[in-house]
């Protein structure tokens, strides 16, 4: 049997001082941030076995303290953060910029793995 367990953070609203224009840095923009992680080992019944998700916003939350030009950027960074964690094989960050665009929605998505 095998026992799959993905750990996800939906749709995190968080500020980031981000973007390649020079007037978007030095303030903050909305993205909304979506993390999954996908856990080796095999079925988790205790919190020290699997990633609290908590750790999750946090690290978005550090990740966002900084400037950076673009979300494919910030989600790299942001994977490869959760990729260090114990257990972690793979992290799939989305990142949707609300604001980008007069029509549409901008996003990425990034997945890193071991
Ligand atoms: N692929 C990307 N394209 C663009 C980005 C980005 O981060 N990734 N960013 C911008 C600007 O910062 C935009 O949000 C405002 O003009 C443009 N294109």
């Amino acid at each position: 049997m095998t026992v799959i367990t993905k750990v996800r953070v939906k749709d995190l609203p968080l500020l980031a001082d981000i973007g390649i224009n020079p007037d978007e840095i030095g303030r903050r923009q909305p993205l909304v941030i979506t993390v999954q992680l996908l856990l080796e080992g095999g079925a988790v019944e205790a919190i020290g076995e699997t990633i609290d998700y908590r750790r999750i916003v946090r690290a978005a939350e550090t990740v966002s303290q900084v400037h950076i030009p673009l979300i494919e950027t910030f989600a790299h960074r942001l994977g490869m953060e959760c990729l260090a964690w114990p257990g972690v094989v793979e992290a799939c960050v989305t990142i949707d910029k609300p604001f980008a665009l007069t029509r549409g929605l901008a996003g990425v998505e990034v997945t890193v793995r071991r």
